[in-house]
């Protein structure tokens, strides 16, 4: 296997009394979909907030293409690509596609958001935030209001947003959450195909999209890795099968 993009090594967590990350040490590797699964609350939000550096550890290593960027703040991590998807919320829906990409592309280069200037103007920046909207499907639609976009194709322009800020690594946080069976099958689709190019950590709960898109699993229950392997192991676990009550979302 290639040398991990991605290594945590035994983060550790609490809120209070309450051990939301306890131990957890995974790798992501170049051109994998590492998923991570869980049962609400077993703590895989956290996890993500704890490698972009938005929680900060009790203790624990995160590497990120081999170096220790543990102490390192969310700007300093981003910059060095590691990218998480922003949720529908942050999208500007008065803003057409490309200005929402392109907002993405100038954060990227430290430049200040200048929300009263139209960004679209600004061919350094439409360049790359049209190749972003162009690798999720989106190209066709640069040019509508991101408010007038369809559930699915809001979470196309979450994934191009995060791509617009050139990552290495996209941590993806529930990509499919309201998304009807067609709009899943197109962004299985589309993740498949950024797999190519970067490595993936995915949260997600729909299992038949976690197994489709997987290359290995980890499985986290009360801030506890109990499993780690290919779609197949996984669903073979013993401890999985028990951790889950949904024994059916594994069959
Ligand atoms: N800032 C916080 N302060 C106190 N407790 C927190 C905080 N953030 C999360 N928790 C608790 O930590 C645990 C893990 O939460 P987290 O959101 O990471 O779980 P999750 O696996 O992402 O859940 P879900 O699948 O429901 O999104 C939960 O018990 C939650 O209530």
């Amino acid at each position: 296997m290639a040398e991990p993009l991605l290594e945590l090594r035994d983060l550790q967590k609490s809120f209070g009394g309450l051990r939301v990350t306890d131990g957890v040490s995974l790798d992501v590797v170049p051109g994998e979909i590492h998923a991570v699964i869980g049962p609400n609350g077993a703590g895989k939000t956290t996890l993500i907030n704890e490698i972009t550096g938005r929680l900060l550890l009790d203790a624990g290593r995160v590497i990120f293409g081999g170096e220790d960027v543990t102490h390192l703040s969310m700007a300093a991590r981003a910059r060095r690509g590691l990218a998480r998807s922003f949720q529908i919320t942050s999208i500007l829906p008065g803003f057409s596609v490309l200005e929402n990409a392109a907002l993405a592309v100038q954060a990227r280069h430290g430049s200040s958001f200048r929300f009263c200037r139209p960004v679209a103007g600004e061919a350094a920046l439409n360049g790359p935030a049209l190749a972003a909207l162009e690798a999720v499907g989106l190209g066709t639609r640069a040019a509508l209001p991101a408010g007038s976009l369809s559930h699915g194709e809001k979470r196309q322009l979450e994934l191009a947003i995060a791509l617009a800020t050139e990552p290495r690594l996209l941590l993806l946080d529930e990509p499919l959450a309201g998304a009807g069976p067609e709009e899943t099958t197109r962004l299985i689709e589309i993740l498949l195909r950024l797999k190519q190019q970067y490595a993936i950590l995915l949260i997600e709960h729909d299992m038949q999209a976690v197994f489709a898109l997987a290359d290995r699993v980890s499985v986290l229950v009360y801030g506890r890795l109990i499993a780690t392997g290919t779609v197949a192991e996984i669903r073979a676990d013993a401890a999985v099968r028990a951790a889950y009550l949904g024994e059916d979302e594994l069959a």
